[in-house]
């Protein structure tokens, strides 16, 4: 196991009284799993991240982590790992390639090593020919790109990527999708979190859902989206005087939900509705009903965060770095708790 946590809880003290951030986390990342952590805006996704990356110290719990213990060895599990924060993790006076060099050498990386290393990563991740650039006049996506490398360069076994796609194109973030699988190829763990839906179902091999400072939901994108609404099924009528009839034969079949007429349209949720299909158009056609389309749609991620924590996802979080905590002053906390 890559990270083995249990009963994680991080509380913070504020003027208004405590914040129960984290309310006892338990989670297991197996070795070579890209595992995405998602959650509403506040759910508790970077306190734990921070947690895990030794960045904050849990209030209580324990967690193993690349192989070290959290609280006894911080600074093993330290060297183990790469961390992308939220808030980004370059000086805006330094020079691009300066900064990735001296991260990875704070790593003990020779210096030959890190510029090697680094002016890989700035060719694969579209950085190329910025490796002199002062950090400040990078455009924010290369500036996202940048903090990536500095994640990356000292070929951590795990990374932790705290939304490392909000701010990039589409290209950019695409690309950046096929660097992490590569690295999970040449056998590194990453747990990440986004607030992109079809981000987490593509990139992810299993996917942990965080609300209020607990874990809701864990498994596969494919067993969430089952597990949670099954699919829906659109059944169009050529005669709206049968949905009476269509929908009695719609209940009675195992695991159906959600029932609605809307005029010549019957819908429901079954799960794998591609499975019952065949069947349900028999007995349909065997009533003599004749139907004039039929549709099945997928259940998303965002049916399933709907689902289980009765907010959506799809929210505009993803076009800004806002969130709402304290991201500016974590900056510092972060590059000198990493030093
Ligand atoms: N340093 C801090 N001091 C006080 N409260 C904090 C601090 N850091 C986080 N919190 C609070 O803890 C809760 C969880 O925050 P956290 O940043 O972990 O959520 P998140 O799931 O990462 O949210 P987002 O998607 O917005 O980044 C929030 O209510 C937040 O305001």
């Amino acid at each position: 196991m890559m990270i083995e946590a249990r009963g994680l809880v991080r509380t913070f003290k504020t003027k208004r009284g405590p914040v129960q951030a984290v309310q006892g986390v338990d989670l297991d990342v197996a070795d070579g799993e890209i595992v995405g952590f998602l959650g509403p805006n506040g759910a508790g996704k970077t306190t734990t991240m921070r947690m895990l990356a030794t960045l904050i110290t849990p209030t209580s719990g324990t967690a193993t982590v690349a192989g070290c213990d959290l609280a006894k060895d911080p600074v093993g599990v330290r060297r183990r790992i790469g961390y992308v924060p939220q808030s980004g993790s370059t000086l805006p006076e330094a020079i691009a390639g300066d900064e990735v060099v001296d991260h990875a050498r704070l790593y003990g990386v020779d210096k030959k090593s890190a510029i090697a290393a680094g002016q890989k990563l700035f060719d694969e991740l579209d950085l190329g020919g910025l490796w002199k650039r002062q950090c400040k006049t990078l455009s924010g996506g290369q500036r996202r790109r940048l903090d990536i490398v500095m994640g990356l360069v000292h070929e951590p076994k795990l990374i932790f990527l705290d939304e490392p796609t909000t701010g990039l194109d589409p290209q950019a973030r695409a690309n950046l999708w096929e660097h992490i699988r590569q690295l999970r190829q040449r056998g590194a763990t990453i747990f990440i979190t986004t607030h992109y839906l079809d981000e987490a179902d593509a990139l992810c091999d299993r996917i942990l859902v965080i609300d209020h400072g607990k874990i809701v939901a864990s498994g596969t994108p494919e067993e969430l989206k089952q597990r949670v609404s099954g699919d829906a099924v659109r059944l169009n009528l050529a005669d709206a005087g049968q949905a009476p009839a269509v929908t009695k034969i719609v209940e009675l079949l195992e695991g159906s939900t959600s029932f609605e007429t809307e005029q010549n349209v019957v819908s429901f949720r079954i799960p794998k509705g591609g499975a019952v299909l065949p069947g349900l158009l028999r007995s349909i056609d065997a009533q003599g009903i004749e139907l004039d389309g039929v549709e099945v749609h997928r259940p998303t991620l965002d049916d399933v965060f709907l689902t289980m924590t009765g907010r959506s996802l799809r929210d505009d979080s993803g076009s800004s770095d806002s969130g709402g905590t304290d991201s500016g002053s974590s900056d510092k906390t972060e590059k000198e708790a990493v030093a």
